[in-house]
């Protein structure tokens, strides 16, 4: 059994589980069957933390500067926190993993399929498989490479602020080229000459199955890449979350949290370009498909809607790309098949789902009815961008003179939680405001299928998990401040109902 290097009693800096943050803390007990310690917290919080997630206080700063550059720092093999607590669990994680790895493309294949039939519903028995000779072409394959050869150039160019990320466990701040509104830009105008000098953009509905087999593909040999990289990384460049050992589901989750390329970083570039301002291209062919399908001298206003409402999601995600540093994705999750199938594939080809389907699926609306839709897209999109500019301005600057009103509850960390303005009226304001831009896709599509209705299920489904997860994060992170803010603001995203 290894010597315990710290002694009960002693005091060290202990990381804040899950931040790259250390605080001073207690050493209350060792457990060796566990060989985690049992430290307490300034605000009387006791956690288990493993060896590598303490520090001896005297040499804090200088070790953790030079550890970063360190030759001989522990390899991707040393056991991490993560690696020791997950034994039992393996196995179902592992199942969970190929359970995944499976439904997801097969998911999205059925989708498409779907949005062909004259019926699509979702609880249909699934279409015909088409042949495998016809999911894969050469063509479409170039495209999508093209795709993102030229939004990966667009990134690289030396235009736009250089913005620093959060700061990992090392103490490191990553830089990242935040040019994304930049490259939406100078791709329209390249998609405006191209369209101007003839090319027809209905390729994109005719080999929809196609550019998403492509993309796919392109998913999984990056992910590949990846998971390859990582071996060579060492532990403090880990996600906490991918790295059970577990080939299948460290493959899924992604094992290295910022793998870059010098100093191309893949998981930000995937999350912000090829993928997002592909939804527009993807949007935007699908309302010249449906003028040319019908005859129409311009998209009706069903498609218009939709292509309008998404782009404005675009547009303020890419404007306001600084922001994306904090979320939960860039900051804590690993990069692997999930995040790359999900940027590349996901992303494009599903969230695409009402534009692909009204153009063989008309549904006219009544002044009135659009006018309403468009009331609630605007009320979703404000409540959606107050909070997280709120959320944003504060975690930049906690006295800025905007928030100077706001009532606010300490933490241990040093940080504060937000519980007036819209972080009190809900724990995420802005979940609720992206669930009703949600709904005002979906309502233009009418009720007459469930298809279009897809992303709505799907994007609640998917924020109450991440409100779940963020929960159990900040309870981690915040101890009796977290509690606290839970019982000023009860209802986690809608009010009086969640
Ligand atoms: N269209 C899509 O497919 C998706 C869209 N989104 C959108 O992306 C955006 C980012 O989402 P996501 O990363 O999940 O989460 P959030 O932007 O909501 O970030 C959650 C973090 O905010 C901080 N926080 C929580 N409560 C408070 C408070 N009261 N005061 C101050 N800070 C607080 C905590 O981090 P800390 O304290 O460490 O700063 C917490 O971990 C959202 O607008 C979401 O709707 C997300 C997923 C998918
Ligand atoms: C394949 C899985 C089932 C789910 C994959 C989830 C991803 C598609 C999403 C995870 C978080 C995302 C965010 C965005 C897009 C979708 C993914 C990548 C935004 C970039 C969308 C624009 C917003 O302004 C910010 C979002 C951040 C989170």
């Amino acid at each position: 059994m290894p010597p315990v290097k710290y002694q009960r009693g002693e005091m060290v800096m202990g990381r804040w589980p899950g931040s790259s943050l250390y605080y001073e803390v207690k050493v209350l007990g060792f457990d060796s069957k566990s060989e985690s310690y049992t430290v307490i917290y300034k605000d009387g919080t006791e956690l288990e933390l493993m060896e590598q997630d303490i520090k001896s206080t005297a040499g804090f700063l200088s070790r953790s500067r030079s550890r970063s550059r360190s030759p001989g720092r522990r390899r991707s093999g040393s056991r991490s926190p993560s690696r020791t607590t997950r034994g039992s669990s393996r196995k179902s994680t592992a199942l969970g993993a190929y359970f995944w790895l499976l439904f997801l493309p097969a998911w999205v294949l059925f989708m498409i399929l779907q949005g062909d039939l004259e019926d699509p519903s979702l609880v249909n028995a699934p279409p015909p498989l088409p042949s495998l000779d016809s999911l894969w072409d050469y063509q479409s394959f170039g495209f999508v490479v093209l795709w993102i050869v030229f939004q990966a150039l667009l990134y690289i160019l030396p235009v736009g602020k250089l913005s620093e990320g959060m700061p990992l466990r090392t103490g490191e701040r990553l830089k990242y080229r935040t040019n994304g509104f930049f490259a939406l830009m100078v791709t329209a105008l390249a998609v405006a000459i191209a369209v101007h000098e003839g090319v027809d953009l209905t390729y994109v509905y005719n080999n929809f199955l196609q550019l998403a087999v492509a993309a796919f593909l392109i998913s999984v040999l990056l992910s590949c890449y990846c998971y390859g990289h990582s071996r060579n990384a060492n532990s403090e460049q880990l996600a906490l979350g991918g790295n059970s050992g577990n080939v299948a589901y460290d493959f899924f989750k992604g094992r290295e949290l910022n793998p870059r390329i010098k100093n191309f970083d893949l998981k930000f570039f995937c999350e912000m370009r090829p993928g997002l301002i592909g939804w527009c291209l993807i949007n935007f062919a699908m309302a010249v498909t449906e003028m040319k399908l019908h005859n129409l001298d311009s998209p009706s206003c069903s498609m218009i809607l939709v292509n309008l409402f998404q782009l404005l999601y675009v547009l303020d995600g890419l404007w306001n790309e600084e922001a994306i540093l904090t979320t939960m994705d860039l900051m804590h999750d690993g990069f692997g098949f999930m995040l790359a199938f999900g940027d590349l594939v996901w992303v494009p080809f599903t969230y695409t789902l009402q534009a692909f389907y009204l153009v063989n699926h008309p549904n006219p609306l009544s002044p009135p009815a659009a006018a309403a839709i468009v009331l609630l897209k605007l009320i979703g999109f404000y409540i959606f961008r107050k909070s997280n500019s709120e959320k944003n301005t504060f975690r930049k600057n906690p006295s800025d003179s905007k928030l100077s009103c706001m009532r606010t509850i300490p933490t241990a960390t040093g940080k504060s939680l937000l519980t007036s303005g819209w972080w009190g009226v809900v724990r995420h304001p802005n979940y609720l405001g992206d669930l009703i831009m949600a709904l005002s896709w979906s309502l233009p599509c009418g009720f007459s299928h469930i298809l279009p209705w897809y992303y709505m299920i799907y994007f609640i489904i998917l924020l109450v998990h991440r409100e779940s997860r963020d929960m159990s994060e900040c309870k981690r992170k915040y101890g009796s401040a977290w509690d606290e803010y839970c019982q000023t603001v009860p209802y986690r995203i809608i009010p009086w109902v969640y």
